[in-house]
């Protein structure tokens, strides 16, 4: 450990209750937020007579099972068993759920930062791999299996093997039409899928310090896209302006206190890190993949790879799969594709910087015919702010579905499918064969070229006059 400590460091030790030897460390679990599908840990909580060992650290909302279609509302919801099974469970061991249709209800990677729950230099898990999202605050978070949740529920502790650091640092500054999920594309794409694998990433530079809070956990989210299980942005003034008045950060002189113990927190100058990358981002273009990997990714003028140019076998073979599965020919243009929809929304892109950017772009447009768009509020909150705004009202005058907040297409575990074929623009953080449903074909990139898009029919540079309101 460099005498000089990270970011990362400094929160590992303050949280570390027993070093148990060889790298490995039990760590104190400051909060634990669970999602609909994490029920089972309860039922085996319960199966070995234990409580949950601190249920004000304890916090449940259902996300990935529940329906998003604005009018089956309460009744489908209420229904659905993961959703009742969570509602019950927390009801039984004393934890807090934010309920569908509640204030704080939401994607649980949106909801624990805008509760506050996530706060500078805390732990935070969840047992979801995106949990790396609250890392953008400064906080230590991290993505646990089935295991670990009952550790975590009993114990309040979790075992971590202590990672590599490595800086990433983004000189920027940020091009028009460009955001959070351009740098990550970007990066995932020039690193390649793994290049993260065993390290804690802290995202640093002029393009980040100058990123909005809001791009900064889009940026986070996606660390676990490229291997790296922790990613992290030494909070600032954005990271208090952000957080200040949230339900469950600190208020009056406690606030005052944890924010000069928080601007302590940031790596120190001389600290080492086990690998630093540095990337250019003054020329970066809007950014899409085309592929069935997070490192298939291009910037929009850009044409698909033809495999003839590949000189090793197994990349060659990986990239003849994914052209044959997403329908796409070698060389292909990617601008100009045409797609059948358009989903804004998941824990990458679906809060209310995010929403305004893509109505900024649809103000005064329609959806182009054929094509089927939706927006999907990342909470609660996040879609009454919304509305408040009257950004509902532009999406639906433009032909985009508004729905309720939950996970919906990013994944589709809630029946929020593609069919077989059917290929969508989508500002979640997965490109998978299969994800959002049989023989579907996504393309991932961020919310302003997917509304552009939404309104041409096909893959569309923003910055060719879409921008214009947006600034
Ligand atoms: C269902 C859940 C465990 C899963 C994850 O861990 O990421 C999901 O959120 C996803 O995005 O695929
Ligand atoms: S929005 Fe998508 S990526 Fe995020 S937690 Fe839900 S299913 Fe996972």
């Amino acid at each position: 450990m460099s005498a000089e400590p990270t970011l990362f460091d400094k929160v590992w030790r303050r949280h570390v209750v027993a070093d148990l030897g060889e790298g490995f460390a039990l760590l104190h679990v400051d909060r634990h937020v669970l999602q609909d599908f994490n029920g089972s840990a309860f039922t085996r909580l319960a199966a070995r007579g234990l409580p949950v060992r601190n249920p004000e650290l304890t916090f449940a909302t259902p996300d990935h099972s529940v329906s998003t279609d604005p009018r089956d509302a309460d009744p489908a919801q209420r229904a659905n068993p993961h959703a009742v099974a969570l509602r019950n469970d927390t009801r039984r061991f004393g934890v807090k759920l934010f309920d569908v249709g509640q204030l704080g209800h939401g994607i649980v990677h949106v909801i624990a930062p805008e509760l506050g729950l996530a706060l500078p230099g805390l732990t935070v898990a969840i047992g979801d791999s995106h949990t790396c999202t609250h890392g953008a605050l400064g906080t230590l978070a991290w993505g646990v299996g089935q295991g670990e949740l009952l550790h975590i529920l009993a114990t309040q502790t979790c075992v971590q093997r202590k990672p590599r650091t490595m800086r990433v640092t983004l000189d920027g500054p940020v091009p028009p039409g460009v955001g959070g999920k351009d740098l990550i594309l970007h990066l995932i794409r020039t690193l390649g899928a793994d290049a993260g694998n065993d390290y804690a990433v802290e995202y640093a530079g002029s393009a980040v310090q100058a990123l909005p809070m809001e791009a900064r956990f889009t940026l986070c989210n996606m660390s676990v896209e490229w291997g790296a299980r922790y990613g992290m942005v030494a909070p600032d003034d954005t990271t208090f302006a952000w957080l200040a008045g949230r339900p469950y950060a600190p208020q009056g002189a406690l606030w005052d206190a944890a924010v000069a113990d928080w601007r302590g927190l940031a790596s120190e100058p001389g600290a080492r890190f086990d690998r630093e990358v540095t990337l250019d981002v003054r020329r970066l273009a809007p950014q899409v993949t085309w592929g069935n990997s997070l490192d298939m990714g291009l910037s929009i003028g850009e044409c698909v790879p033809d495999p003839q140019h590949e000189p090793d076998a197994a990349r060659r073979a990986s990239l003849e799969a994914s052209l044959r599965y997403m329908g796409l020919a070698p060389g292909q243009r990617m601008a100009g594709l045409p797609v059948d929809r358009v989903f804004i929304g998941s824990c990458t892109n679906s809060r209310l910087s995010d929403l305004r950017a893509a109505a900024a772009v649809v103000r005064g447009r329609r959806v182009a015919p054929g094509v089927q768009a939706w927006v999907v509020p990342g909470s609660e909150q996040v879609r009454r702010e919304a509305q408040a705004e009257g950004l509902d009202q532009v999406f639906i005058a433009a032909g985009f579905d508004w729905r309720t907040p939950g996970c919906s297409m990013c994944l589709g575990a809630n029946g929020d499918t593609l069919g077989r074929g059917e290929r969508a623009l989508s500002t979640a953080n997965r490109n998978f064969a299969g994800r959002q449903g049989p023989g579907s074909r996504t393309h991932i990139t961020g919310p302003v070229l997917a509304a552009a898009s939404a309104c041409t029919g096909v893959i569309t540079d923003p910055r060719d006059g879409f921008l214009e309101e947006a600034a």
